[in-house]
């Protein structure tokens, strides 16, 4: 079901400070995701992953500093929110929110054809949910809702695939069989950014992390960068954040 055709989508950043009400987040980022790359973004809580995540897809603009998109479309990047992020009172069905990922190239007004059909079950038998297509997605445990998540990114066919904490609260099977479509994904050369806080699962499953504390402490392969040392730093330095500060004292000088 992969119609993706494997481009050079690549993201840069560029001294990039996101934050607040002008109070910084996370500043002077400079880095570049390559295309295809696998990367774990890592850091205590508060460290600035999410709001990074943001930048990415555009709901937050840089108070300094540039994002620079290569061969990419902000609308063409699928993202994956945290769980309690998403609202589960809606009464939509399985099935109707999983059609959800076929929206952007289908258009919200055009019905859905045999072949959407067969892409959205084979999205769900991916995921094993095949059976749960008519249950409201309010009745769903953590770890179905999840699948069900996954199963909308499967039919959303990007080229980079964000996930803000994809298997927190979620048990080893699922786990396991998400992290499953994660390598797939890869695979197909398919860009995948993941905000992770177990790290075993990035030394096992991540080749490159993003270490943050408020600022870039360490971005390379997981093994450099996943060390004692480096999350030591990371904590100290979430800790000296001045949160209500206006500006760094890199920008004031
Ligand atoms: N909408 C917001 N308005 C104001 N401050 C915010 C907002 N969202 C996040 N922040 C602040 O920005 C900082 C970074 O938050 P962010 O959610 O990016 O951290 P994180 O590394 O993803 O943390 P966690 O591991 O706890 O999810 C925190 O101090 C947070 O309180």
């Amino acid at each position: 079901m992969n119609t993706l055709r494997p481009r050079d989508a690549a993201i840069g950043f560029d001294n990039l400070t996101l934050g607040y009400d002008r109070h910084p987040a996370v500043h002077h980022v400079s880095g570049r995701i390559a295309p295809g790359s696998l990367v774990a973004i890592v850091g205590p809580n508060g460290a600035g992953k999410s709001t990074l995540l943001k930048g990415i897809m555009g709901t937050l603009k840089p108070l300094t500093g540039r994002i620079v998109l290569d061969n990419l479309d902000q609308r063409e990047i699928a993202y994956l929110p945290q769980l309690a992020e998403i609202d589960r009172s809606f009464p939509l069905s399985v099935y109707d929110f999983v059609a959800m990922g076929l929206w952007r190239r289908c258009g919200l007004f055009r019905g859905f054809g045999r072949g959407d059909h067969t892409r959205i079950s084979e999205a769900l038998a991916a995921v094993g949910l095949e059976g749960f297509e008519r249950r409201a997605i309010g009745t769903l445990s953590g770890g179905q809702m999840q699948r069900t998540l996954f199963a909308r990114l499967l039919l959303q066919d990007a080229s980079v695939i964000l996930l803000d904490e994809p298997f927190n609260a979620i048990d080893t099977k699922t786990t396991a069989d998400l992290l499953d479509l994660v390598a797939h994904w890869h695979a197909e050369k398919r860009t995948v950014v993941a905000v992770l806080h177990d790290l075993d699962t990035v030394r096992h499953a991540f080749p490159e992390t993003i270490l943050l504390a408020r600022e870039t402490v360490a971005w390379g392969p997981t093994r450099d960068v996943v060390t004692p040392e480096n999350l030591a730093a990371a904590r100290r330095m979430v800790e000296a954040f001045d949160r209500t500060a206006p500006l760094c004292a890199r920008d004031a000088a």
